[in-house]
């Protein structure tokens, strides 16, 4: 029996265990069904119109793989090595924060499920329970990287990302592309802020910077506390002179999140970071902005390799993350599959849809020819304009 049947019969027996829907729209319906609508909604709508989240998906569309043949693909390996650890999949969870107006125990059943399969996870700076927590839910030894909302008091953003390193992240990840939240016509329609009721606040009522700017402590006065975080959760005035700043508070590795333009890569690579994420935030923030997908192919030719260049928005499927990798992406991160996980089945839901896409992909992997990462390239490829 080939390996990749093994794979398959691995994949039938457990489905006795099933506790969510195979297919991503199926998935994606059950957590409809499951939830009340603001929270559904804070989770499956987009910004505006919702056309750059459409984008995401018709880019993937446009590209189609061309498979090789006869290239014994019976033992694979998709690990990949990012900043001196090796991953067993090219696969991240993305950072999400409030997951606990999907399910109770949010981040750290995400947390304690991705990391036991040895999918690391970024823990959001908008997390209803603290960095702290997810932390100790997880092994030592797992990766995890700290996801970065630059508060716009500087000092706050220092102290969290000290705290990250203190509670052993390997990284941190520096999201540009919301310094507010955009144009989001469901929440605005539901008039859902789930920050209001303390939710996603968690590193903040945590932070001992954030603490001492208050008159009263969080748990004597939160709606002081929630108030105070409103003003200084988001910071439009950040420029890349900025990150210095940053460098200077943490020895861990930096990478920007949300960046789609070349120009932009390039000042990244001038600034010195140490990664970059290709992401439109799963189309929430500039509806009309270009999908991730097409943004990745010319960012690629502009790192030329010097540090490695993730991307996410849109991944569903096996068969998306062969393309992001052969167009050059290093891994993926993926965002809603893994929310719809947890909102249906806590921790086992979120172990189903992330064991679902790395078999998927393995056997996608295998179809096309390819036995590693790394034989993944452009030749596999090929762009169909329709
Ligand atoms: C409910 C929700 C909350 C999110 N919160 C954050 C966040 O706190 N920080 C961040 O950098 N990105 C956040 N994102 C964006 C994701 O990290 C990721 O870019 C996006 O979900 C990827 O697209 P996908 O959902 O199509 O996989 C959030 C996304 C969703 C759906
Ligand atoms: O909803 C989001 O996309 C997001 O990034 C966010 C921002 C602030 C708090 C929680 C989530």
């Amino acid at each position: 029996m080939s390996y990749g049947n093994q794979v398959q019969f691995k994949v039938y027996k457990e489905q006795e265990k099933a506790v969510v829907p195979v297919s991503y729209e199926e998935l994606e319906q059950a957590a409809k069904e499951k939830l009340d609508e603001s929270p559904y909604y804070y989770v499956a709508a987009s910004a505006g119109g919702e056309e750059t989240a459409r984008a995401n998906r018709e880019g993937f569309h446009s590209w189609k793989i061309v498979p090789r043949m006869l290239c014994d693909t019976r033992k694979r390996d998709l690990s990949v090595e990012l900043f001196g650890k090796t991953i067993p999949y090219p696969i991240l969870c993305a950072p999400v924060g409030v997951q606990s107006i999907v399910h109770p125990e949010g981040e750290i059943a995400s947390a304690r499920a991705a990391t036991s399969m040895g999918v690391p996870f970024i823990s959001s700076t908008a997390s209803t329970h603290s960095l702290e927590k997810v932390a100790a839910a997880t092994a030592d030894e797992s990766v995890k990287w700290f996801q970065l909302y630059w508060s716009s008091d500087r000092e706050i953003a220092a102290s969290m990302v000290q705290r990250a390193e203190k509670a052993g992240y390997d990284a941190i990840v520096i999201t540009l592309d919301t310094p507010m939240m955009a144009w989001r016509e469901k929440d605005i329609e539901n008039a859902y802020l789930p920050f209001l009721m303390g939710q996603g606040i968690g590193n903040y009522l945590e932070d001992p910077v954030f603490c001492s700017r208050l008159e009263k402590p969080p748990h004597e006065d939160l709606v002081g506390a929630v108030t105070y975080w409103s003003q200084v959760f988001g910071n439009p005035s950040l420029t890349w002179d900025d990150l210095q700043f940053i460098k200077m508070h943490t020895s861990l590795p930096i990478l920007l999140k949300g960046i789609l333009h070349p120009d932009d890569a390039k000042l990244a690579l001038e600034h010195g970071v140490d990664g970059i994420i290709v992401s439109n935030h799963g189309g929430r923030q500039v509806d009309g902005a270009i999908a991730a997908i097409d943004a990745l192919p010319e960012i690629i030719d502009v790192v030329n390799g010097e540090i490695p260049v993730l991307m996410d928005s849109g991944i569903r499927r096996g068969a998306d993350i062969v393309k992001a990798l052969a167009l050059g992406a290093k891994a993926v991160l993926v965002g809603r599959p893994y929310i719809y996980g947890l909102a249906l089945a806590g921790d086992a839901g979120v172990n189903q849809v992330l064991r679902n896409l790395i078999a998927d992909l393995d056997l996608t992997m295998a179809l096309a020819g390819k036995k590693s990462i790394r034989e993944l390239d452009k030749s596999l490829l090929k762009r169909v304009e329709r």
